[in-house]
């Protein structure tokens, strides 16, 4: 094979591993056996270790880094991250709906989502590539932990997006994977982590990546940083566009026209709660227009368009 055959192929090589990694990870609907898609990815690590010229960093192949961190680079987020104020209870809930009736009128309407419990971050990509993922720190400086997010593999390295976008999420570990982790470290006569949030951020936060990667973190991406600038004009639009660019949403969101809507939404979640591989903290509730987000604004913490409601703590049984 000479170099621009071996150039078409390593093409083909990169889009046929994505689309498996796409189907697999953001679908859950893996399309090749593991075998296959093995056999490709060795097939492409030959072919970047014979024309090195041919090996670039969005490659599949590069998703677990190689070198150990002594520490993590600061990062500064061109757009602060959002707190959500807190609901906890069917009166907080019907307090936040008078405070938006109040100021945007009766035509509006919610969208109710999942509170995924792990560490919010913040990916960044250029020109379609992801060139940075960050903690959510303070809102304002997090740390760089890039090299950790590459090895989850329902982030995309690439998406056909040309311009720069900021996308938010959580990452979190299925309970399953923190059951198994935790097993693990009590053979081996370690510390347990207390609950999966705590095991995400303690594996995002290795300075290994080679660790982070045997972790089996997951996430799930819920909004851009300036999604007006990508001509979307509600949170419900935008979370439409981030599935067609390829990124993992979680698909139990909901639009309610009303408080009663949240409200059986909130009920139904707080039911199926034990039965998601997931933890969740509580329901998060937003303005869907955006136009509507803007006039209600935000206070200097957290926006008036959105709410959290907060499961009760569960109880301990000691
Ligand atoms: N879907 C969402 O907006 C969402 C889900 N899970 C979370 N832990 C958070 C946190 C903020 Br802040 S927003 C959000």
């Amino acid at each position: 094979m000479d170099f621009e055959q071996a150039k078409t192929r390593v093409q083909e090589l990169h889009e046929l591993l994505n689309q498996y990694n796409y189907d697999y990870h953001v679908l859950d609907q893996p399309s090749v056996p593991d075998a296959e898609y093995d056999q490709r990815l060795h097939e492409l690590i030959k072919l970047e270790q014979e024309y090195p010229e041919l090996l670039v960093a969005h490659s599949p192949t590069q998703r677990v880094g190689g070198q150990i961190l002594d520490a993590f680079e600061k990062v500064e987020h061109r757009t602060p991250m959002l707190s959500l104020g807190n609901a906890f209870n069917e009166e907080d809930l019907r307090d936040f709906d008078r405070r938006v009736r109040q100021a945007v009128g009766d035509r509006f309407s919610y969208v109710c989502e999942l509170k995924i419990d792990g560490l919010a971050i913040s990916l960044r990509y250029e020109n379609g590539y992801f060139v940075q993922g960050a903690t959510r720190g303070d809102g304002t400086i997090g740390e760089d932990i890039t090299a950790n997010l590459k090895t989850i593999r329902s982030i995309p390295l690439h998406i056909s997006d040309e311009h720069t976008l900021e996308v938010r999420g959580e990452a979190y570990m299925p309970k399953k994977s923190f059951e198994k982790l935790n097993k693990v470290k009590e053979e081996n006569g370690e510390m347990l982590f207390a609950n999966p949030r705590n095991a995400a951020a303690g594996s995002l936060r290795q300075l290994d990546p080679k660790i982070a990667a045997k972790r089996s973190l997951d996430i799930f991406l819920y909004a851009m940083a300036d999604a007006g600038k990508t001509g979307v004009r509600s949170h419900s639009e935008g979370l439409d566009l981030l599935d067609q660019l390829g990124f993992k949403t979680n698909q139990n969101r909901r639009k309610c026209a009303t408080i009663e809507e949240v409200l059986a939404y909130v009920e139904e979640w707080s039911a199926k709660r034990p039965d998601l591989a997931y933890e969740i903290d509580g329901i998060v509730i937003k303005v869907d227009s955006f136009d509507q987000q803007d006039e209600l604004g935000t206070t200097a913490k957290s926006p008036r368009w959105a709410i959290a409601y907060k499961f009760p703590a569960e109880e301990v049984v000691t």
